[in-house]
């Protein structure tokens, strides 16, 4: 059964790399869209916020030194290359995604609407928010932070490649532990690097939850979003 009726996920873009070393792997971004579109099959409506490190990683040996606020602007460029990819999984997976982007690129890609989005999603359709929040110096957690907060989501999902959040960065320090509750405050105090302190912030205000769950694990998502104790919980 469905625990949510809208709901945020944030996919990671480095995930979409698979064990490339940069790119997009057919394989793995084959299987999101068949795990988002099991969880869209129980009524669910989804809107997604993609990440982008996976390409502009990719660049970066030649963007060091690179101004700080250009080299955000190319990385939000990379979110849009990711969001289209992905509305083309989608497509021929037999889901109908609509992608909108914070920067406008009006021959590429629809402008981020709110009330059209909203729409997208009353109307079952998978939406996809590119280009992060649109400014540079922000992170895609924090566009997925202020677009569930804009939609009304219930939940933020951030899929990440750990499965949920830890007493210390677990590629770090093998002994960390993880939990399965977290609130914000804590989160925020303890300065635990999974998310950044603003996007945080933005859903401890908003009284938004944040789980954080493996993109890895296969029905891990599907968890997520029927109530399970999938990864880790940060609540009020
Ligand atoms: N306390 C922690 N618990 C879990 N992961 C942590 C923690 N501190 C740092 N991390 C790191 O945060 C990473 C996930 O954040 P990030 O790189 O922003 O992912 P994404 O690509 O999903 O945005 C993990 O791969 C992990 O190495
Ligand atoms: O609102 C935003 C969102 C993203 N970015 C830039 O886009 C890059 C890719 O996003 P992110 O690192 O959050 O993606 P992920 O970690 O999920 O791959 C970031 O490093 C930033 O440079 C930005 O400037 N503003």
């Amino acid at each position: 059964m469905a625990a949510y009726k809208r709901v945020l996920l944030k996919l990671s873009g480095e995930a979409l790399m698979g064990d490339d070393s940069y790119g997009i792997n057919r394989a793995t971004i084959e299987r999101m869209v068949s795990e988002v579109a099991e969880v869209a099959a129980l009524g669910i409506e989804l809107a997604i916020v993609i990440g982008g490190g996976n390409i502009f990683r990719g660049v970066a040996p030649g963007a060091t030194g690179m101004d700080r606020a250009t080299a955000d602007y190319m990385g939000m460029m990379a979110t849009v290359m990711n969001a289209l990819a992905l509305q083309d999984a989608f497509r021929r997976a037999g889901v109908t995604a609509r992608v909108q982007s914070a920067l406008n690129i009006e021959q590429v890609v629809e402008p981020y609407i709110r009330p059209k989005a909203i729409r997208y999603l009353e109307e079952g359709k998978v939406v996809i928010f590119a280009a992060g929040t649109g400014n540079p110096f922000f992170t895609t957690d924090t566009a997925a932070a202020l677009r569930g907060s804009e939609i009304g989501a219930e939940i933020v999902l951030k899929a990440t490649k750990v499965d949920g959040i830890y007493s210390a960065d677990p590629n770090k320090n093998p002994d960390a532990t993880r939990y399965e509750r977290i609130s914000f405050n804590e989160a925020i105090a303890k300065n635990l690097e999974v998310m950044d302190a603003t996007a945080f912030a933005l859903c401890r205000d908003q009284k938004l939850p944040i789980r954080v769950f493996s993109i890895n694990k296969p029905g891990a998502l599907y968890r997520a979003v029927t109530g399970d104790n999938e990864g880790t919980l940060v609540h009020m």
